[in-house]
């Protein structure tokens, strides 16, 4: 199972989401962004180094929820959410193709990778 940390980036009531390009696994799906943790990484830290490499931002962790685990078929995720701000940098996409700020209503508008669904429900569960 490859262990994924992912950041619900907050400003004011917005989330940001951002949308994978077609050249990466899962093309034009949206997510949260993030990635996989490495050998012996703490998740904190890898949420914070992943969220450097795309979006050149630095972030501060205020709360974390469930890990989702999902089987994609032909590898399985456990996503680790975090709630974050960011606390420096300005955001330049260096991976994805496109990123929205969105309110929470507008959270289902988007198509997203599948193990995002219960992050998603979670996050509106426990802010409405
Ligand atoms: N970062 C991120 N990845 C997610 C989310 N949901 C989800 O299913 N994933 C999947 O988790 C994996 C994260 O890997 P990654 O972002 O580090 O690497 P990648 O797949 O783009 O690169 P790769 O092609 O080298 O494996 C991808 O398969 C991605 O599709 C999410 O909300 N955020």
């Amino acid at each position: 199972m490859i262990k994924v940390t992912c950041a619900i980036i907050i400003k004011h009531d917005l989330i940001l989401a951002v949308q994978r390009s077609g050249k990466m696994k899962m093309p034009f799906k949206w997510e949260f962004p993030g990635g996989k943790v490495e050998e012996q990484e703490d998740e904190t830290l890898c949420i914070q180094r992943e969220i450097k490499e795309e979006l050149n931002v630095e972030i501060r962790i205020l709360d974390r929820l469930s890990p989702a685990t999902h089987d994609y078929g032909t590898f399985t995720i456990q996503l680790i959410p975090f709630i974050a701000t960011i606390i420096s940098g300005e955001l330049l996409l260096q991976e994805h193709q496109a990123h929205r700020w969105l309110t929470k209503d507008e959270l289902w508008d988007l198509d997203w990778a599948e193990a995002d669904v219960p992050v998603v429900q979670e996050f509106l569960t426990r802010n409405t």
